[in-house]
Formats: C-alpha cells, structure tokens, sequence
C-alpha cells in the first residue's frame, strides 16, 4: 500500500474564511482544511475557549489578583470542570444516561450502556458477519488502548504480548497506529515496522515499511503526509514557553509532540490545576491559531487546523488501494476523547465500526465497547483466529 501523492502540500497559510477552498488540493471531500474559531464546536465545544471576554493576567505563582479573581477565566469558561471530569468520566452522564434508558427497566446504568455499547467481544461473529466478501483496516489508538494509562507518560510501555498481537493483526491486516504522541515517540514504543504511524492526532502519517531516517529527505516523497507543517517553529515554542511557566508546579510535565503540545497534570495537586489552566489559557491568548482540546488529565494545545484523528482514517483509508469503499470494513479501537474524532466519523459516513474501550460508562459515538487493553488484546487474537480459519 502506498500514501497518495496527490495529498502533499494541503496547508494554508492564510487563516481567513476567504482562503483558498483545500478540498481539490486535498483530493479528500472537505470545504476547508482551517477549523475557525467559530467552527470550534465539535462535541467538545463546551470544553471551548469562549472568546475574547478574559483578561487574565500572565502564568505566575504569585498571583498579582487575587487568586480567587485570577482564576476567574479559567473557572467560568469550564476549563476545570473538564479538567476534573476527565478520566474517570462524569457521574452526572452516568445518571442521565440511565434515566434516558429507562424504559428498558434497567435500574443499573452500567447493564444498560452495555445494551447500547455491547462488548466487541461478545459480539464477534456479529462484527465479522459485516467483514464478509471485505477488508478488515484496523485503526488503533497508543495510550490506554494498547498500553494501560500510568502516571509517567514515558512509563507507557506495552506488554511483548500486545505487541506481538498487534504484529499478528499486521499480517492479515492493514493496520494503523493514530496517537496524540509523536510519530516518532510512538514508533519507539511500538517498534513494528510493518504498521501505518499517525502522530501529533493524526497530524504526521507516515506508511508502512518506512524507517525513521528516511523522514528528513523523503519528506516530499508521497510517504509522508504532514498538514500541520508550518505550525512547527511554533509548537516549539509554545513548548519551550510552556515548561518555563510551569516549571513551579510540581508534578506539571510539558510534552513536545512536533505538531501540538501538551502539559499534564495527573501529578498535579488538584488545589494547583487552576494555575496550569491558567498557563494553558495565556498561551492560546498569545496564540489565537491555537486551540486546545482535552484528553486523560492533559491539555492539549495544537493548531487550528480542521483535521483530528477521524481526518487520519479518513486520509489513510483512502490511501489504502481500493476502488470502492465499501470493498473495506474500518474498525477503530481507542479509549480518549480525541478517538471520538474518528469514531463520529465511522458513524456518520456509515463505515465500518469504533469500539471504545472503557471501564465504565461513558458518552461515545463508538459500536461497540470494551474493557481495557488486555480486552483489546483478546479482540486482536480473535481477528487473528478468525482470519486463519477462513483462510484454511
Ligand atoms: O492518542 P493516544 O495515543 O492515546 O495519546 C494520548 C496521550 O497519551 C499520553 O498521555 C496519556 O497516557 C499517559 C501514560 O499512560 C498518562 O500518564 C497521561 O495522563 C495520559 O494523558 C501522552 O503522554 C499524551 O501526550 C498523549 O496526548
């Protein structure tokens, strides 16, 4: 499988609504690449900066305000509440949506989500029923997908068994890794060279068979595909600014993922995550073609650009060699918000399936659910079996 060329310069450099229309030069089917401000919405828009209505004062431990009116901005535009509802998801969803089920008498709202989000595993002969006369791509998310969640984020290793899983799945079918890290960081950590990469949330796709030091010279080759290009310099040095205000917080760490950046605070005293929201919140400020988003205790800040992880399927489905799109059967597993991306895509184009994996209850546009990695790694193994059965 080879990446299309003609997906090879798409970024504009002019954010105005004006701007040239991309979705010729993309080849993919979408008015514009730049996400406007006032596009923000998604289902994270209550996650949104709101506008121009704050005026905090710079990141600085001693508050100059007083601390109550400093974080002010921070705490009436929702920043903590997402901040405090991220991982485990919030109580309040679990209530509705039970409430929402209860014509189905089910007074346990975790029986209920799993009638609407039923496990990939229980319902395999019943995915694989769809994959008939198809090609199964497989679509997976890194962190707490095939790596459990942990407190240092360079801790996050997979097990040789979940590799060798994911190896497996390879042989049979195409396979993509799409992580908010970078592409470099997570083909480190995964190490299988015969897998698609998508780093910085589907910002740097690279294909298969390709090694890390062909990256630099091939750039303009049609391997590489890298929408977010002219962000570079700045994402560094949002980063380089970011780990100098945050520096005084303890338990802050700021990561570098050459297309977006982001500052976690799992290891943050919850009294301090308003001073990292604050740091967070002056840097968009300086920097309005910038936007956040939210994962699992991490901010996430990346350019204003309309292209996530469900734009990554989208591009690497169309770079697989195949005629007709219903020829291929898409399946998705990841567990974070940003999947959701990609699991609303699947959804509305009516392609394919997301599986979730969550413990708990949790709003999704995924199918199907399941537990944690080592479910992940169960579901793998099947689509192995399964495939060498039907070859026998
Ligand atoms: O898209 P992903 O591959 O799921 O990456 C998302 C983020 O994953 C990492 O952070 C998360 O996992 C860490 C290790 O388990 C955990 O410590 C952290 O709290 C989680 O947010 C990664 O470090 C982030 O930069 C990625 O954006």
């Amino acid at each position: 499988m080879e990446l299309k060329s003609s997906h090879s310069s798409p970024v504009l450099t002019d954010p105005a609504p004006s701007s040239v229309n991309n979705k010729s030069r993309l080849g993919l089917g979408h008015s514009s690449l730049y996400h406007h401000h006032h596009h923000h919405h998604h289902h994270h828009h209550h996650h949104q900066q709101q506008g121009a209505s704050f005026s905090p004062p710079k990141c600085i431990l001693i508050p100059r305000k007083k601390p109550a009116a400093m974080l002010d901005d921070v705490r009436s535009n929702g920043w903590l509440d997402a901040m405090k509802s991220s991982s485990p998801p919030r109580k309040k969803f679990m209530k509705d949506f039970s409430s929402s089920l209860d014509h189905h008498h089910h007074d346990d709202s975790d029986s209920s989500w799993m009638l609407t989000y039923p496990s990939a595993l229980s319902c395999f002969s019943q995915i694989m029923k769809k994959a008939k006369n198809k090609r199964i791509a497989i679509f997976l998310d890194y962190d707490g997908t095939l790596s459990p969640i942990v407190d240092d984020p360079d801790r996050a290793l997979m097990s040789d068994s979940m590799r060798s899983a994911v190896k497996n799945v390879a042989k049979y079918f195409p396979t993509a890794i799409i992580s908010g890290r970078s592409r470099d960081k997570v083909f480190d950590l995964i190490g299988l060279t015969e897998l698609y990469y998508a780093g910085s949330h589907g910002m740097d796709i690279m294909g298969p068979n390709c090694v890390k030091s062909i990256d630099n010279k091939q750039d303009k080759e049609v391997k590489l595909f890298q929408p977010a290009k002219e962000f570079l310099s700045m994402i560094d040095e949002v980063f380089r600014t970011l780990v100098e205000n945050t520096k005084a917080i303890e338990g802050a760490k700021v990561e570098n993922h050459k297309f977006c950046t982001s500052v976690h605070y799992r290891n943050v005293e919850e009294t301090n995550w308003p001073l990292i929201a604050q740091c967070v919140h002056d840097i968009l400020k300086d920097y309005p073609r910038l936007r956040l988003t939210h994962g699992r205790k991490v901010l996430e800040i990346r350019p204003v650009i309309d292209w996530n992880k469900g734009k990554a399927v989208e591009f690497l489905l169309e770079s697989l060699d195949i005629n007709n799109k219903d020829d291929v059967l898409p399946i998705y597993i990841g567990d974070d918000r940003t999947d959701e991306d990609a699991f609303k895509f699947l959804r509305e184009e009516n392609r394919g399936y997301g599986i979730l994996v969550s413990p708990v209850p949790k709003e999704t546009k995924a199918f199907y659910s399941l537990k944690d990695p080592s479910e992940v790694m169960e579901f793998l193994k099947s689509l192995v079996r399964w495939k060498e059965k039907e070859e026998a």
